[in-house]
């Protein structure tokens, strides 16, 4: 048997919530923004393997080892024995279509799809908890913190708030249906890592101020579904002044993205992928235009009119 998951990408902070909020999204065109993994069970005498395959695969590490993937099955298996479990040997697919170091979750995609698609390997064995236990592990492997920003909208789909509860780990909150999320990847790499290294150890009261006041005043106009006030409020006072140095032409783009009746502007996780959001479809195919001929540093870059993606990791026919 075999089983392939497709797990999505993510807007990270989405400006307000620094760690706390993470959005999954989806092309509106139908392409398939994410990393997909199969899982299937190794022929004759073969071990374990891992085949890394897509687009991006020649941007992971060439050794198996050294690919968050094998950390994934090592782990999961670990899980396995500790619940009585048996496991067989097994062969990895991964289909790595998202760039690395993007700000769009792309170790988060293939983590998810990585346990995602063991958990259905084996008949989920394991509950959405431990599942998203694991996921945060290995997405703290790679970045040197624990941040399930990425891993929970990627796992669960739609807008999720991070609880500081081991019981509950992540909520989802009401989004907004009729938005456009466009999302301008330029093409060139930010470790998440070193982005989190410019950050500074501590805030000013003014800041710590602001930062609370903007996420409690988002969280609240999401569930009175307030747009205006929740994308009035889309302001980020912890990473973005200290990141924008990192994303060449951003602050130029937030000016002018913001100048033509975008609701809100910032940056997708780490960086460097910008993100602006309006409720109108011309308005977003025209911000997307102009992001594509003024946002882009290499070839490797590319735009997406997005919408929220409500699935989250999901099975998919071969
Ligand atoms: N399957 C994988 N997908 C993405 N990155 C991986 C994977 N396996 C190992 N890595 C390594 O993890 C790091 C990912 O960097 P990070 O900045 O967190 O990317 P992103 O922000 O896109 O998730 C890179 O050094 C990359 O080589
Ligand atoms: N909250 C994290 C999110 C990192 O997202 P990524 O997509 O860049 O991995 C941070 O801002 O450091």
């Amino acid at each position: 048997m075999a089983v392939s998951v497709f797990a999505p990408a993510s807007l990270a902070n989405f400006s307000v919530g620094f760690d706390a909020l993470g959005l999954a999204v989806q092309p509106v065109d139908g392409t398939l923004l994410g990393d997909l993994v199969k899982v299937e069970k190794s022929t004759g005498t073969d071990g374990n393997r891992l085949k890394v395959v897509g687009e991006f695969a020649h941007k992971l590490p060439s050794l198996p080892e050294d690919n968050i993937v094998w950390s994934c099955l090592h782990l999961f298996n670990e899980a396995m024995a500790d619940a009585g479990f048996e496991t067989q040997k097994v062969t990895i697919t991964l289909e790595k279509k998202m760039p690395v170091g993007s700000g769009l979750g792309s170790s988060a995609c293939s983590v998810v799809a990585a346990l995602a698609g063991l958990n259905a390997f084996y008949q989920n064995c394991f509950d959405e908890k431990a599942m998203l236990k694991m996921m945060g592990q290995m997405e703290a492997k790679i970045s040197g913190s624990l941040h399930y920003d990425n891993v929970a909208p990627c796992y669960l789909g739609g807008l999720q708030l991070m609880v500081p509860d081991g019981q509950i780990i992540s909520r989802t909150l009401p989004d907004f249906k009729d938005c456009f999320y466009v999302m301008a990847y330029p093409g060139i790499e930010v470790s998440t890592k070193a982005a989190r290294e410019v950050l500074p150890d501590n805030y000013s009261r003014k800041d710590l101020l602001a930062y609370g006041q903007n996420l409690a005043a988002f969280v609240d106009a999401c569930h009175r579904q307030d747009k205006a006030q929740a994308f009035a409020v889309l302001q980020d006072v912890v990473a973005e002044p200290y990141r924008q140095s990192l994303l060449p032409g951003y602050e130029q783009a937030r000016h002018y993205l913001l100048a033509q009746g975008s609701l809100a502007v910032g940056i997708s996780g780490s960086g460097p992928t910008l993100f602006c959001v309006c409720d109108q479809q011309e308005r977003a195919q025209e911000l997307a235009r102009w992001l594509q001929d003024n946002y882009l540093q290499t070839e490797l870059g590319f735009v997406h009119i997005c919408r929220v993606d409500d699935l989250g990791a999901r099975t998919i026919e071969d």
